[in-house]
C-alpha cells in the first residue's frame, strides 16, 4: 500500500500537509487522516472483490468520525456498526442504513428498535435469545427483521487472545454445530426474514489460512442449510485482515481474496465485508509534543502530551507502533528512550527503547493510529480528547475541534443543599 506520510524536506508530511504546520496551527496531541489514504485502502477492497456481487461495509469501531465516514460513504461504502451510536454517526455523515450491517452480542431493545426504523440491511445475529428479541421488537413495530446469524466456527485467528473472536470460548456467535438448529428456529418466526450467514474470527490477522479454514466451514453450513431449503442470499466474511505496524506482512486485500477465489466461485452469494482496521490504520498518525526529556538511572523518558487515553492499544495489548520524529535531528546521536505520557499509571506508555534523537518541544508522530486510536481514547485524568484533522492533498480539514476542560465537566451536576 501506497504511504501517506512521508519523509520530505527533511520532515514528515501527510500527503502534501507538513505536519509541523499542523502542529503549529492545531496544537497536539492531535490525530491526523489522509483522505487518499483511506480512500485507496477502501477501493482496494472494492476491487479485490470486484469478481463477486459484493459490499465493503467499513467497521465503524476502527474510526467513527464522521469525516472519515462521510469519505467512505461517497465511494459508496456500506457500514458495519455495533451499537446505536454507530448507525447514528452513519446516517449523520451521509451513510445509507439500507447498506449498514449491525453485529454486536449485546444488542439492546431500543438498540433493535432504531435500528428496525432506520431500515439496515441486516442484523448479524450472535445467539438465540437475540434472535428471539429481534423476533418480538418487530412484531411490535410491525416490521420484518433481515438477519443473518453469525457463526462461530473455532477457528484460531493466530492473534492477541484479546481480538480473537472464533474460538469456542470466545463469546462470539453461535457455535457452528448449533447453527443449522437455529437457523430452523429462525425461519419459523414469521417477522425475521434469514438472508445471510455471517462469520469475523478476529483482528489483526496477519495469514490467510484461518480465514480460509473458516470459509470451508461456513460454505459447508451454507450447503447444509439449502438441503433444509433454507437458502442463504449473502455470506460476509467478517473483517480481520491486519495491517503493517512494525514488520507484519499480512496479505493484501487482493491476495486475501485470492485465497478465497477458489472457493467462493461458482457460488450464487453477494459477499459481503467488515474491514476497520485495513482502511483505516496505516491512513492515521497520532501527533504529539515531548514535554520533557527524564533521564534516570535506568531509563531515558521522552515524556510526551499524549498518553494511554488517547491512544490505549499499547498499553491494553503491548502494541508496537512505529513512533518517529517530524523532523529528524539527523546531525545528533539517538539515544534510547520509553515514550511515555501524564497519566498516573506505569502502564501509560506509547514506546518502549526506541531509539531517537530528541529534545523537548520536539514533535513526533506516532504511526499507524488511524484504526482503534481516536475510538479507543477517553478522558481519564480529566484530559480533553485530542484533535482530529483530516488532509486532503494541500487542504487540511478539522474533523474534530479538541476538547476544552469545561466541556468535559459540562453535563455535571452538583447536589442543591
Ligand atoms: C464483527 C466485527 N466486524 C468487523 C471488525 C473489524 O475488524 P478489523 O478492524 O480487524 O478489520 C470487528 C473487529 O474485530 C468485528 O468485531
Ligand atoms: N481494539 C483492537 C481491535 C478490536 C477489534 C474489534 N473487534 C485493536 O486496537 O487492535
Amino acid at each position: 500500500m501506497q504511504d501517506y506520510f512521508t519523509q520530505k524536506h527533511g520532515e514528515l508530511y501527510a500527503e502534501q500537509q507538513s505536519l509541523m504546520d499542523l502542529a503549529a496551527q492545531f496544537g497536539t496531541p492531535t490525530y491526523v487522516y489522509s483522505r487518499a489514504g483511506l480512500e485507496q485502502h477502501w477501493k482496494a477492497f472494492d476491487d479485490a472483490f470486484s469478481a463477486y456481487p459484493h459490499l465493503v461495509c467499513y467497521a465503524v469501531k476502527a474510526n467513527s468520525n464522521l469525516a472519515v465516514l462521510n469519505v467512505l460513504a461517497r465511494l459508496g461504502s456500506g457500514f458495519d456498526i455495533v451499537s446505536a451510536g454507530e448507525l447514528a454517526r452513519v446516517i449523520a455523515a451521509g451513510g445509507q442504513a439500507e447498506k449498514t450491517v449491525f453485529s454486536g452480542v449485546g444488542k439492546t431493545v431500543e438498540e433493535i428498535d432504531y435500528a428496525l426504523k432506520t431500515g439496515i440491511r441486516c442484523f448479524n445475529v450472535e445467539s438465540i435469545s437475540e434472535l428471539q428479541r429481534i423476533s418480538d421488537v418487530a412484531v411490535n413495530l410491525g416490521k420484518t427483521a433481515p438477519i443473518s446469524i453469525r457463526v462461530n466456527p473455532d477457528v484460531d485467528a493466530q492473534t492477541h487472545p484479546y481480538i480473537s473472536t472464533g474460538l469456542k470460548e470466545n463469546k462470539f456467535g453461535i457455535a457452528i454445530d448449533d447453527a443449522l438448529a437455529v437457523y430452523q428456529q429462525a425461519v419459523s418466526l414469521p417477522n425475521l426474514q434469514v438472508i445471510g450467514v455471517d462469520c469475523h474470527i478476529g483482528s489483526q490477522l496477519t495469514s490467510v489460512s484461518p480465514f480460509v479454514d473458516a470459509l470451508e466451514r461456513v460454505l459447508a453450513l451454507i450447503d447444509a442449510l439449502a438441503e433444509q431449503d433454507i437458502h442463504i442470499k449473502h455470506l460476509d466474511i467478517g473483517g480481520g485482515l491486519g495491517i503493517c505496524y512494525r514488520d507484519e506482512k499480512p496479505p493484501t486485500p487482493a491476495e486475501y481474496a485470492k485465497a478465497m477465489q477458489a472457493l467462493l466461485k461458482d457460488r450464487d452469494l453477494e459477499i459481503m465485508l467488515e474491514p476497520g482496521r485495513a482502511i483505516a490504520g496505516n491512513a492515521g498518525v497520532l501527533l504529539t509534543k515531548v514535554e520533557y526529556i527524564k533521564v534516570t538511572e535506568a531509563k531515558n523518558f521522552a515524556i510526551v502530551d499524549a498518553a494511554m487515553n488517547d491512544l490505549l492499544r499499547p498499553a491494553l495489548y503491548q502494541s508496537w507502533m512505529a513512533i518517529e520524529a517530524v523532523k529528524p535531528r539527523i546531525d545528533e546521536a539517538e539515544q534510547n528512550f520509553d515514550i511515555v505520557g501524564p497519566v498516573c499509571e506505569t502502564g501509560d506508555f506509547l514506546g518502549k527503547d526506541r531509539s531517537l534523537a530528541i529534545q523537548s518541544g520536539d514533535l513526533l508522530a506516532i504511526r499507524s493510529a488511524g484504526a482503534y486510536g481516536f475510538t479507543m481514547s477517553s478522558n481519564y485524568n480529566s484530559r480533553p480528547r485530542a484533535a482530529e484533522i483530516m488532509v486532503d492533498g494541500t487542504n487540511m480539514h478539522v474533523a474534530r475541534q479538541r476538547e476544552s476542560v469545561e466541556s468535559l465537566y459540562a453535563s455535571e451536576q452538583i447536589l442543591q443543599d
